[in-house]
């Protein structure tokens, strides 16, 4: 089968700045949390003999991807966790038949990734600094987005580890810096990504690191095999933004106000079945190098196309939040007017405070763009089916908001 590229590369330009088989389900509820109790639950009756590490692993879709190889995977031997900061949540995965260690690492710093990195088969990077709020220098979000990339690429030829996989993501596609829409396109669908925001140029630098990487030789002499997923707005149990929505809500009396048109669908995907999309990706990469290697994959599942705000209220709504307006209740020249004045007083505040709201011209633009994805490459490739069923992932999202509020009270 010859490659599939093309069109929604994701090789596209920045214009400014540096810079199938379906296992035992994941057991519900944590302390209420609704995130997966059970560690090591591995199959015994298959040889443990792998070693994977996950950067990243304590963030939001890190720690869904540790739980779920822990749950998932039956090789596994020694799941190896990388962060900067390491979640007191490990110390309950340690007495499971899988070892876990804990590294606190700087991506950055090459000695630590490269010391991480050897000895282990299969490294799954998720690291990154995801922020298109203005929180961090554009130097720094190229600094670990990129250069961390770099560093995870060169310990894995340095050390002889041949799989890798990185978590990409929509934007190195887009929406573009023209607003142009992409409606339920696939991953050869062809798209302008261009990009000005330090964010997605630092993702599809480094995804093109990641994918030109393939086929170089590792220690020892055989080939590196790698791929990258790329997942659209993430949703699920420790979403963040999600958790801010909420509270939003709530300071504004159990409301929130329309802000984007209901037309504008926006693509989202559960946590859940990212995390299980990586464990089968790196698990198959294995057996279909020559398939799967260099290829990007779009993370998809059958959550409903809607818009960011439309998609929100199917959880915030069951917890007690209601959308009001049929239509943006501000027309989009004022809306674009408050997001540069954030922008402003943002910098100017910045000698004094961090002032960094949802809302800028970035992040409007981006709930403004319809961006949709509707592929079955990953089922095509590695016979990727989504985990959880659309009702799964809604009732686990709705529990998680939910315990969310009761630790609010
Ligand atoms: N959240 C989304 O909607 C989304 C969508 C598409 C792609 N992604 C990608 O998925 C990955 C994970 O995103 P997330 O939403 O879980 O973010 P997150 O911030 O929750 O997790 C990122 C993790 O990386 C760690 N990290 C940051 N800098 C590091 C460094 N210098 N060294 C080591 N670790 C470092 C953080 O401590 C954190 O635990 C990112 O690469 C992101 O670009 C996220
Ligand atoms: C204008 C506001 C009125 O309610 C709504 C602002 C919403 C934005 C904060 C979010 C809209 C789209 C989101 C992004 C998208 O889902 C995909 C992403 C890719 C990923 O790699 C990182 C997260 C994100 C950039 C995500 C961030 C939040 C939005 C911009």
């Amino acid at each position: 089968m010859g490659r599939e590229g093309g069109g929604a590369s994701g090789r596209g330009r920045c214009v400014a700045g540096p810079g199938a088989c379906r296992r035992r389900p994941p057991v519900a509820g944590l302390g209420g949390l609704g995130l997966w109790l059970q560690p090591g639950m591995a199959d015994s009756a298959q040889a443990q003999k792998l070693v994977y590490l996950v950067t990243g692993g304590c963030g939001f879709l890190g720690e869904h991807v540790v739980r779920m190889l822990l749950q998932q995977e039956p090789q596994l031997r020694e799941l190896r966790i990388f962060d900067l900061h390491l979640g007191p949540w490990l110390e309950e995965l340690k007495t499971g038949p899988v070892q876990v260690t804990a590294i606190q690492g700087d991506v950055t710093q090459a000695h630590e990734v490269a010391a991480a990195v050897a000895g282990a088969h299969v490294v799954i990077h998720t690291a990154g600094l995801v922020d298109v709020f203005g929180k961090t220098s554009p130097e720094t979000i190229h600094e670990v987005n990129v250069q961390g990339t770099r560093n995870v690429i060169e310990a894995c030829v340095q050390t002889g580890t041949r799989f890798l996989v990185y978590t990409s993501s929509m934007e190195v596609v887009g929406p573009n810096i023209k607003g142009q829409p992409f409606y339920r396109g696939n991953e050869n669908t062809p798209y302008e990504a261009v990009h000005r925001h330090p964010y997605p140029c630092s993702k599809a630098l480094a995804e093109q690191l990641v994918l030109e990487a393939n086929g170089r030789k590792v220690l020892g002499g055989l080939p590196l095999v790698t791929c990258a997923l790329r997942p659209t707005g993430i949703y699920g149990e420790g979403h963040q933004i999600m958790r801010d929505f909420y509270h939003q809500g709530l300071r504004l009396g159990g409301r929130l106000f329309r802000a984007i048109p209901a037309s504008v669908e926006h693509g989202r995907v559960y946590v859940g079945n990212v995390a299980w999309m990586h464990v089968l990706v790196a698990r198959e990469l294995q057996h279909r190098a020559a398939l799967m290697g260099g290829q990007v994959y779009f993370c998809y599942d059958n959550s409903p196309y809607k818009s960011y705000e439309d998609f929100n209220m199917e959880f915030l709504g069951p917890c007690g939040l209601r959308l009001v307006g049929t239509r943006p209740l501000l027309p989009y020249w004022l809306l674009l007017f408050l997001a540069a004045l954030n922008v402003l007083l943002q910098w100017l505040l910045r000698p004094l405070l961090l002032y960094a709201p949802l809302l800028n011209p970035y992040t409007l633009a981006m709930a403004n763009t319809t961006f949709t994805v509707s592929t079955d490459k990953a089922r095509r490739h590695f016979g990727y089916e989504p985990l959880f069923s659309w009702e799964e992932s809604r009732t686990r999202t709705i529990r998680w908001v939910q315990a969310v509020e009761g630790s609010a009270q």
